[in-house]
């Protein structure tokens, strides 16, 4: 038994006294009613249906014929399922049929029936209907919106080519759909995005998005009180007030977005939203635009506009994977009317008519309103003859129609090809519904899911996981779901649609008037230009370069030799890849390549390529290169943070000692290194941990974890706009309003950082570090001080440390953080170089302005923090050796692949076995110091007979000293 029966089931009490009152009550006067099963009293027919409804209505009306009528308790309602007798509903009865019934979730939700969807039929639903036609969903404001729409599903694409960049991957669609539609209705209403990333306000997104989910839950379930009305007594009014509840969130929410509206509060492209316009309405005809009607047309729009699109693209996808050859011919079309150059626009799909029939038949087998939403009739009429009396629910089975065997041939079987144009197919299914109250967001739905089928079609190739075809059963709620998530796919980047190719395809009209200027532009004065693989015009090599880059120079290396030269769209690369050509950069031309490309990065994350990393060579560099050596990265401020790194290091110790208290334990190191190192620099630097325990301020460590995670994700994505500017143009300035973002969230922080400081509202730590160091130089150099430069300087010292290390005495040790970093540089490539003149490499031409990348630093423009590094790399490689016993899980040895972003060299998480050399038992009392916690059980040992031959007790007893104080902490040493 479902649900509602557990209601049903405490009718049996009530139900003999009013079976009786009811049965013999006199009937209405009407003889000619639609045919009906036999019913119970009270309850009608409600007890024979079984959801999904529209299933459970075509088997009735196998039986009663294609209209029969049913009693929902005491409402008389009437199914039609042929396609005449819908015909008959909204032609000659469409004014009589364009009622809505009243129901429990549109007098909460809809405003006591004042929405559009929901509003009874008359003047009122009238003018709704007519703003909405003009005001919101009109050609010429869908257009205005088109930028919204190819925005939400260049995002789509992107996150599924990032899920499918090393081949077929499988991927869940329903959620990205949902998410989708969801985002262009909502940029569209109120220019928010509540979904993905760049969400402005996480906290509001999250109450939408719980808002949403409980709406879809609520407009899923019918309400059987909205039929027998004493069940919402029975019930103790919890689904009302469960609905009430909702609708109070729903109204604060609305009410919230319009004020802020009003108040200007809100960004730029908030001037041309729906709310926007409707409050300038408001204006000038305040009596109608109230806020109600207002919040009414939000409403209604988010609830009839989002779902039905998502799930109408779930069933389409799923279609096309069940029926590859569909996929095919539809890809055959795409590539004959669009091609591979350029991504498809919402004009083309007009064009692109097998495309078309795919979605009809799609809306054909599986309307998202498989019983479009219920009429109401407001007067007596007829429907094939038969008394259809004032008041009647009115329920037309679409989805019955559409499977009609007198209607289609081989009805249940996907064929797009049925719709054949000029044929008239498309005016036999109604899955928008007929008449005056039909879909007004027909044209809407139809953009949406129109480009963004298309795209998925041209962007990817599709296959199912697995032999299995996806499964197609329909399940239960208003818009007819899938009952399985679409997520048994697996989706594959075309060849030519790389991230970037994405942005490249819309050059096709561009192309050719850029691609003669610049091929015929002349050429640069050196004629012995190193050599250099064909190119084509505008890109020159950008498009054959892959990631890693350095394999990729490194395979050009073998055919071109040591020194190459590329073009990174208009820029003129070098690549050096011998020792001998790198020298000759860093002795002979070390000046002329001192200075660095000026990327897009550093305008925006760099103060406008002010910082040390990014400044171009000259004065301003050189200072601050002194500051840095002397005032920031010298010896003897290293020294004085010493206390600093060996806390950091313990921490570490301490943690890996807990995981391995059981013996060997797999752990991941490659995110204990990476917080290690901030740690140790945000100490240095302000004082304060921002990871693991004894973090501060939560809010503020996870504002800085955030910014941290983003610049690395911008740091490793090369932006090709940096190399052919058009790109950024084309990409609406997108990524660059995300480094923008990003920049102003980093500056803001920093200025909280040193303004913190300024004010002395830190803690004890803080009298000795880098922030506090420079506020007192800027008290009596506060020309050259500036809080700009100290921002600066904070925001370069955040760059990961690894370079050469010189932990003294420990030859071997040494050795083996050179031999790592001979094989696995941290920076591959280095930071990009530029050529401030002309030069030569290797006897050929260097031009001015061209870029040098190359695999060891050395010069002027050196790591000025390799001493720094030095020092943590070392103490915490040799710490770890020294404490700690490490194996490999299992017989694979770790995978040394690198990771594709540039600096992401270190492996993508090392798993490797630890053990507290606790099971050696003997090996421990050899060196004499055992570990135990509070129980008495060894949890950690300093030292183990392997280390004997590498550290003289010395070093032993001076690291047990520096340890076991701290460790008393937490153990009792014996
Ligand atoms: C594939 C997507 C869609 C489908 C299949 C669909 C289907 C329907 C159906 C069957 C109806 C009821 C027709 C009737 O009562 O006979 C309807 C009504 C409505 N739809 Fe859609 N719809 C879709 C998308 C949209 C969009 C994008 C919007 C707006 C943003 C929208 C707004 C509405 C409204 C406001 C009504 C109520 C009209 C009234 O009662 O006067 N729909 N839709």
């Amino acid at each position: 038994m479902e649900d509602t029966t557990i209601l049903y089931s405490s009718l049996s009490l009530l139900f003999l006294i009013f079976a009786f009152k009811l049965w013999f009550q006199p009937t209405t006067h009407r003889k000619n009613l639609p045919p009906s099963p036999p019913s119970i009293p009270i309850l009608g027919h409600l007890h024979i249906l079984k959801p999904p409804m529209h299933r459970a209505f075509q088997h009735l009306a196998e039986k009663y014929g294609p209209i029969f009528s049913l009693r929902f308790g005491s409402h008389l309602v009437v199914v039609v399922s042929s396609a005449s007798a819908a015909e008959e509903c909204f032609t000659k009865n469409d004014i009589v049929l364009a009622n809505r019934p009243k129901l429990l979730i549109g007098k909460h939700i809809h405003y006591n029936h004042t929405t559009l969807v929901q509003a009874p039929y008359g003047d009122h639903w009238r003018n709704l209907r007519r703003i909405t036609a003009i005001e919101v969903l009109s050609s010429h404001r869908l257009n205005t919106f088109l930028s919204i729409r190819r925005d939400e599903i260049k995002r789509l694409l992107e996150k599924l080519s990032r899920a499918s960049r090393q081949g077929f991957s499988k991927v869940e669609l329903k959620t990205m759909f949902s998410e989708l539609t969801f985002n262009v209705m909502m940029r569209m209403v109120a220019g928010k995005r509540y979904y993905g990333d760049d969400v402005e306000d996480e906290e509001e997104a999250n109450r939408f998005r719980k808002i949403v989910k409980e709406a879809a839950a609520y407009g899923g379930a019918s309400n059987p009180g909205d039929f027998l009305p004493i069940l919402n007594w029975i019930d103790g009014g919890n689904f009302m007030n469960k609905v009430a509840s909702l609708s109070k969130r729903i109204d604060e929410f609305l009410q919230g977005l319009i004020n802020e509206h009003r108040s200007k509060k809100v960004g730029l492209e908030n001037t041309n939203t729906m709310i926007g316009h409707m409050l300038s309405l408001q204006e000038s005809q305040p009596e109608y635009y109230t806020d109600q009607i207002i919040k009414g047309l939000i409403l209604v729009t988010l609830l009839a506009g989002t779902e039905t699109s998502a799930v109408t693209l779930e069933w389409a996808m799923s279609n096309l994977v069940n029926h590859p050859k569909v996929l095919k011919k539809a890809r055959a079309e795409m590539d004959a009317q669009v091609g591979q150059e350029r991504l498809i626009d919402e004009p083309d799909v007009s064009e692109l008519h097998y495309l078309q029939s795919i979605i009809s038949e799609t809306l054909r087998l599986y309307p998202a309103a498989p019983l479009l939403v219920p009429h109401m009739s407001s007067d007596n009429c007829t429907i094939g003859g038969y008394d259809v009396p004032r008041d009647t629910i009115l329920l037309i089975n679409a989805w019955a129609i559409h499977r009609d065997p007198k209607l289609w041939n081989d009805p249940i079987s996907f064929k797009p090809e049925r719709f054949k144009i000029g044929e008239g197919e498309t005016r036999k299914i109604m899955p928008f519904g007929l008449g005056r109250r039909a879909c007004p967001g027909a044209g809407l739905a139809q953009r949406i899911v129109g480009l963004t089928l298309g795209s998925l079609i041209q962007c990817f190739e599709w296959k199912r996981v697995g032999k299995d075809k996806v499964d197609m059963t329909e399940g239960r709620g208003i818009t007819m779901p899938k009952t399985q998530p679409l997520e048994k796919l697996e989706s594959k980047q075309t060849a030519t649609m790389e991230d970037t190719t994405i942005l490249y395809s819309s050059l096709s009209l561009l192309f050719l008037i850029f691609a003669f200027k610049l091929w015929f532009q002349p050429k640069t004065r050196c004629k012995n230009l190193p050599p250099s693989p064909p190119s084509i015009p505008v890109l020159g090599h950008l498009h054959i370069l892959k990631p890693p880059m350095h394999r990729a120079f490194h395979n050009l290396a073998k055919t071109y030799g040591p020194i190459f030269s590329l073009r990174f769209g208009s820029s003129l690369v070098v690549v050096v890849s011998s020792a001998s050509a790198a020298e000759e950069c860093f002795t002979k031309n070390d000046i002329v390549f001192a200075n660095r490309p000026k990327l897009l990065m550093g305008k925006h994350l760099g103060y406008n390529h002010t910082t040390l990393a990014q400044a171009p060579y000259g004065d301003h560099w050189r200072n601050l290169r002194r500051i840095t050596a002397i005032e920031v990265l010298s010896s003897h401020r290293l020294n004085t943070f010493l206390s600093i790194r060996r806390d950091e290091i313990k921490r570490l110790l301490e943690k890996l000692s807990r995981a391995s208290r059981q013996g060997f334990s797999k752990v991941e190191l490659k995110t204990m290194f990476s917080e290690l190192t901030f740690n140790v620099m945000m100490r240095m630097v302000a004082g304060k941990r921002y990871y693991g325990d004894d973090v501060e301020d939560e809010e503020e460590a996870n504002r800085f974890r955030k910014i941290v995670k983003e610049a690395a994700a911008y740091g490793g994505a090369s932006n090709p706009g940096d190399f052919l500017p058009i790109l950024n143009w084309i990409d609406g300035g997108n990524f660059m309003n995300k480094v923008v973002s990003l920049s102003k969230r980093i500056d803001e922080f920093l200025q909280g950082l040193i303004d913190e400081h300024r004010s002395k509202k830190v803690g004890l730590e803080s009298t000795n570090n880098m922030i506090d160091h420079m506020l007192s130089l800027q008290e009596s150099q506060p020309e050259y001080y500036t809080d700009q430069i100290i921002k600066g300087l904070i925001l370069v010292s955040q760059e990961r440390l690894i370079d050469e290390p010189n932990v003294s005495k420990l030859h071997y040790l040494q050795s083996i953080i050179s031999e790592t970093l001979r094989l696995y540089p941290t920076a591959p490539l280095l930071v990009p170089h530029m050529s401030s003149g002309y030069c030569t490499v290797g006897g050929y031409d260097v031009p001015r302005e061209t870029r040098k990348i190359m695999p060891f630093g050395l010069g002027r423009r050196a790591c000025p923090g390799a001493g720094l590094a030095q020092r943590v790399v070392g103490l915490t490689l040799g710490s770890l050796i020294q404490c700690f016993e490490w194996e490999r899980v299992g017989e694979d040895k770790v995978d040394m692949t690198e990771g594709t972003m540039w600096k992401d060299l270190v492996v993508d998480c090392l798993k490797i076995n630890i053990h507290a050399a606790i099971n050696s038992k003997e090996k421990v009392v050899r060196l004499g110091i055992i570990i135990r916690n509070h129980e008495g059980d060894q949890v950690m040992a300093v030292g183990c007979q392997k280390l004997q031959v590498v550290y003289s007790p010395q070093i032993v007893e001076a690291l047990i000293s520096r340890y076991a104080a701290s460790v008393e902490r937490w153990f009792v040493p014996v």
